[in-house]
């Protein structure tokens, strides 16, 4: 079961379209929040949740999110986590500057002013804005320092080394 309490009065439970297909549940913003570009943002969902026992939860990108050049940032649910959930968010489009010259009858510059795209993205109250896997915590693996490890095809490669 996926345990979940709203914490705002307009705040939406998490969906999944295709149960037992997808691989995640969306999550909703509470809140409306412009994305100016560059700069990360903490976006409210107004829920917490609880999973299964040593349940968390890791964050993925929506595609359709992706593609309009929003991406996320963090995206750790620990399994003890009982706080909101924050969806940290980065719109990672660029804007295009131009210099806007002025010039009089004689071709005598007047005023320069740099111009730029409007790129900022609007979220809106009860847009879907990142999708959420469980994810079992295997954090109670003791950790030990050893001479080798297993032999295995890879080995150490990586890096591109398996091709394009
Ligand atoms: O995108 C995120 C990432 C994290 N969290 C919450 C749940 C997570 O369990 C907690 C701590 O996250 P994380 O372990 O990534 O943060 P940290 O920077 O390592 O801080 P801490 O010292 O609190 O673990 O913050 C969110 O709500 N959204």
């Amino acid at each position: 079961m996926l345990k979940v309490k709203l914490l705002h009065p307009e705040a939406q439970p998490p969906t999944v379209a295709y149960a037992g297909s997808d691989l995640g549940f969306d999550l909703y913003s509470v809140e409306d929040i412009d994305l100016p570009p560059g700069v990360p943002v903490k976006v409210h969902t107004g829920i917490a949740v609880e999973g299964p026992p040593g349940c968390g939860f890791v964050l993925g990108d929506r595609s359709s999110m992706a593609s309009k050049g929003v991406t996320y940032a963090g995206g750790r649910i620990d399994a003890g986590y009982r706080g909101e959930l924050l969806v940290c968010l980065v719109n990672v489009n660029q804007p295009v500057y131009a210099l806007k010259v002025d010039r009089d009858h004689a071709g005598a510059i007047q005023d320069v002013q740099l111009t730029h795209s409007d790129v900022t993205i609007r979220i809106r109250k009860g847009d879907k804005i990142v999708q959420m896997s469980p994810f079992q915590a295997q954090t109670t693996l003791p950790v030990v320092v050893v001479e080798d490890l297993a032999e295995s095809d890879r080995g150490a490669k990586g890096f591109g080394s398996s091709g394009r």
